[in-house]
């Protein structure tokens, strides 16, 4: 790995500069050792941030890749780095902090890598001799997953966790940033992994799944609710956890490798399920450490097999008869979901094969960027629309969807299964959000980053579904973080609102910054710069100040003024 510039004023090549500001400005390398956490920023701003956005922008990503003299090898495997952007009365202060792991505690302690991640396997202890090695890995054929919750951040209730999609979370607080308790879904639920992406219903009902390996002779795909609030009210330190209950179990299709999948959908009475061809290999992972290889290498796409998608009806909490599946593809991100005219309708961002978690190992990212990290497969926005009662009567061959305004059919086969052709709406992007008032619903706008020929968003998108057109926003050497839509208070159009995104740039000189576009026009209302290290984030959620006990959650009045002395003002 090349060396790294911390000087602005060195001159490196041309393609070190590409390399260098690619680490710099994302530490995919990171280098970023020490602690950049609990810190003001105060901001230099252009144009005027809307007087009613008042709120916290939460948001979590990877941070650390190197420990010691060890690095690990993917993207993903980073250490968690929680990122705040504090937005009151026009001003935005930023702040960031490790996430305390356990994982992360170890790792510092041993001055080196020592816990798995997805992308790299670790060993902890050097074993001293044979037996002791045997031991080790034997106690190992069960994994202990890791609690490096990277990918995002989840509210229930009043407490906020960082998740991943292991069995583990860890409870946060949203406005120093602190590491609180480590959560082992396990104890509530029999999941070993869940993903990253619940749900939430209008009372702030939190809806996941995860997945069930090998439990009692069976692996199942587990929808779990976990209720925001409880008849009494929750007690002081009482997990919400302890209140989750099981709402419905569907068998994988095989005891030995259920699918991967990264989020569902759900509509007002149906979740959406697919079942991919994109599958984890039991055997491959109980065997891993002895092996030495890492979680990714025991996932793999079977560009042979169907894609299942499930359907399961809410009031009854049991799957609907009818089968549907369509072609084999691999779906990481959910759009959204709704129910019109006796059909259930749902939107994804597709891919052909499983080839984008390929691209995130950062031996491609590093050297030959633009050749390695090249997307074989474009994330494509794709409808798919299922017949929720199918005629028995209809005739093999035909199609069962009338909608005028899709063409995307589901047709009716030999056995009575239902094979479902999408309708392909957009190519280019991806970490796709909506207005969330229309989860479930019918709905217009995707908002999402556009993505060229790398995984690497350089632009945010807007599509508007009924007309198929879109707006963008993109500026050279910027890449937007996933951005995500607030709504203007009291807002009756879907897109009357704003949408936010950090964006780092690839440019020493230009600084990153917190962009708030109108999400109407797309125009650009301000951007507040912070002259700090910014890593590029993967998800977030936006806390608004209504919901917060105000007295206690205002950041310190002196921050502005403190971190005006000094580029950025360390907390105490
Ligand atoms: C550690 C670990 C896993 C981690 C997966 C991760 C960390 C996925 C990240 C995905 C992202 C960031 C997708 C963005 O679209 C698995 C495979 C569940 C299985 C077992 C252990
Ligand atoms: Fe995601």
């Amino acid at each position: 790995m090349g060396s790294f510039h911390k000087d602005k004023t060195a001159v490196p090549s041309e393609r070190q500069v590409t390399l260098e500001l690619y680490n710099r400005r994302i530490a995919l390398e990171g280098f970023w050792k020490e602690e950049i956490a609990s810190m003001y920023i105060f901001s230099d701003y252009r144009g005027k941030i809307p007087a009613w956005l008042q709120g916290t922008l939460l948001r979590n990503g990877p941070g650390m890749h190197t420990v010691g003299e060890t690095s690990y090898n993917h993207w993903f495997d980073g250490l968690a780095l929680l990122h705040s952007f504090t937005i009151r009365d026009g001003e935005v202060y930023y702040r960031s902090k490790y996430l305390r792991s356990d994982t992360y505690t170890a790792n510092i302690e041993a001055n080196r890598i020592v816990v798995s991640e997805f992308g790299t396997m670790a060993y902890p202890d050097p074993c001293k001799n044979i037996f002791s090695k045997a031991f080790s890995y034997l106690s190992h054929t069960i994994p202990d997953f890791t609690d490096n919750c990277l990918i995002n951040i989840m509210r229930c209730g009043e407490d906020f966790y960082a998740t991943t999609e292991t069995n583990y979370i860890r409870k946060i607080n949203p406005q120093t940033l602190e590491t609180l308790e480590k959560v082992d879904y396990r104890k509530y639920v029999a999941v070993n992994l869940a993903t990253s992406h619940p749900h939430y219903d209008a009372a702030g009902n939190v809806l996941n799944i995860g997945t069930s390996i090998v439990d009692k002779g069976k692996t199942k795909y587990v929808i779990f609710k976990i209720p925001a609030t409880v008849p009494g009210g929750r007690k002081e330190g009482r997990s919400p956890l302890k209140d989750a209950e099981v709402f419905c179990s569907i068998a994988a299709r095989s005891l030995l490798s259920p699918s991967y999948y990264h989020s569902f959908g759900v509509t007002e009475n149906y979740v959406v399920f697919l079942e991919q061809p994109f599958k984890l290999d039991i055997l491959k992972m109980a065997t891993a450490y002895i092996r030495g290889v890492s979680w990714a290498s025991c996932l793999a796409f079977h560009g042979e097999d169907k894609t299942h998608i499930h359907i399961i009806d809410r009031r009854t909490r049991k799957p609907v008869l009818a089968k549907y599946h369509t072609d084999p593809m691999v779906v990481f991100h959910h759009v959204n979901a709704y129910e019109e005219d006796g059909c259930l309708l749902f939107d994804v961002i597709a891919y052909e094969d499983g080839s984008l978690y390929q691209l995130f190992y950062l031996a491609n990212l590093n050297e030959d960027f633009k050749e390695n990290s090249r997307l074989t497969s474009m994330p494509t926005l794709k409808r798919f629309v299922l017949p929720l009662h199918v005629d028995k009567n209809a005739e093999v061959g035909s199609n069962l969807i009338n909608l005028s305004f899709t063409t995307a059919r589901a047709l009716k086969e030999k056995d009575g299964q239902v094979y479902c052709q999408p309708e392909l709406l957009y190519e280019g992007l991806e970490l796709p959000r909506i207005n969330y008032a229309h989860n479930g619903k019918p709905y217009r706008y995707v908002f999402a980053a556009g993505v060229q020929w790398s995984p690497i968003p350089t632009k945010i998108i807007k599509y508007d579904i009924l007309t198929k057109s879109s707006l963008k926003w993109g500026e050279e050497h910027c890449w937007p973080a996933e951005p995500l839509f607030v709504p203007t208070p009291g807002a009756k159009d879907e897109d009357d609102g704003i949408i936010l995104s950090a964006i780092v740039s690839t440019d020493p000189q230009k600084s990153p910054f917190l962009l708030v576009l109108d999400a109407r026009t797309f125009t650009e209302l301000a951007r507040a710069s912070v002259d700090v290290e910014m890593h590029l984030d993967i998800h977030g959620l936006f806390i608004p100040d209504a919901g917060w006990d105000l007295g206690k959650q205002a950041p310190s009045r002196e921050a502005p003024a403190r971190a005006a002395a000094g580029r950025a003002a360390p907390q105490t």
